[in-house]
């Protein structure tokens, strides 16, 4: 059924931040159904004028999100023109982007980056049975829905933003680490491998507070990192380390299936519910 979306800035807030070639509001928009107005806050996701040529890239990722649905994908309304302002309607996420929320030091359990990583594994899953590749999947594309307090045994709940302008727009190598070394070579056969490898980069991410990884080095030393099939500073949590190595294997056939990574996920978020019960038992 249509439904009616008018949207209006409940205030021209400042920005709420940035995506790439994007600035982000926060707005609501009226429903209006069976005579009743509904009004839902919403986040609206606008793209910069001057990349208005990288309109059709901003839609094809809005009308991906928004082909399917899943309890961790971003709820997409829809998009609205307004001469040469291109707006996409998203639901707002209560936290925002997981990098910004790690990097605001929340100090945050391992059993809690795990579940995070689990939920970013089962929306992949999700993905992979649609065969659709989302291209972009980085900590600044998970959105925070619920914070979670292990001590109230609340979990935290993530959702996978759209992917944004597509990789063949952006500077490719402004993607390193998180884009598959393949897709240097031909930016548009992105295939469901390379989610694989972006996802050893954002497990990475989760394990390092949010902070980048190569963050602070140049396009030079970037392209090196390919060119040399180098790897990111393992963690010292081996099983951890080997789980991202695997998914960022330069081999792209060699990384692990969607399946192999949920299962290595539930090892380790049993070793390390084993270790805290071994450490509770040696403490009392
Ligand atoms: N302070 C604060 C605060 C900011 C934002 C939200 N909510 C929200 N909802 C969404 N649907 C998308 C995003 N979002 C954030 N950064 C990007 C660009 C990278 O994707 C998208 N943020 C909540 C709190």
């Amino acid at each position: 059924s249509h439904i009616q979306l008018c949207i209006h800035f409940s205030s021209k807030e400042e920005s709420l931040g940035q995506g790439s070639f994007t600035r982000i509001f926060k707005g609501c928009k009226t429903d209006i159904r069976d005579g009743e107005k509904h009004v839902t806050e919403v986040l609206l996701k606008e793209l910069d004028v001057v990349h208005k040529n990288c309109w059709e890239s901003f839609f094809e990722a809005a009308s991906l999100m928004s082909q399917i649905s899943h309890k961790h994908l971003l709820l997409v309304y829809g998009v609205s023109v307004h001469g040469v302002k291109n707006i996409m309607v998203q639901e707002f996420v209560k936290y925002g982007a997981l990098d910004l929320y790690l990097k605001r030091g929340r100090s945050v359990s391992v059993s809690w980056k795990l579940d995070v990583a689990k939920q970013l594994a089962s929306a992949l899953n999700f993905l992979e049975e649609k065969n659709i590749v989302h291209g972009n999947i980085c900590a600044k594309n998970l959105l925070l829905a619920r914070e979670g307090d292990p001590s109230q045994g609340s979990f935290p709940f993530i959702k996978l933003s759209d992917p944004g302008i597509s990789v063949v727009m952006l500077v490719i190598l402004d993607r390193i680490p998180w884009v598959a070394p393949e897709v240097l070579e031909a930016p548009d056969n992105m295939t469901l491998e390379c989610d694989k490898w972006s996802f050893g980069a954002t497990v990475w991410e989760i394990f390092n507070n949010g902070n980048a990884p190569l963050r602070g080095c140049d396009l030079e030393q970037k392209q090196q990192f390919y060119e040399n099939f180098q790897q990111l500073p393992p963690s010292q949590w081996t099983e951890l380390a080997d789980l991202i190595s695997q998914c960022m294997d330069y081999q792209a056939a060699f990384r692990p299936s969607c399946r192999s990574i949920i299962r290595q996920l539930n090892s380790l978020i049993t070793s390390d519910k084993n270790r805290k019960m071994l450490c509770t038992f040696i403490h009392e």
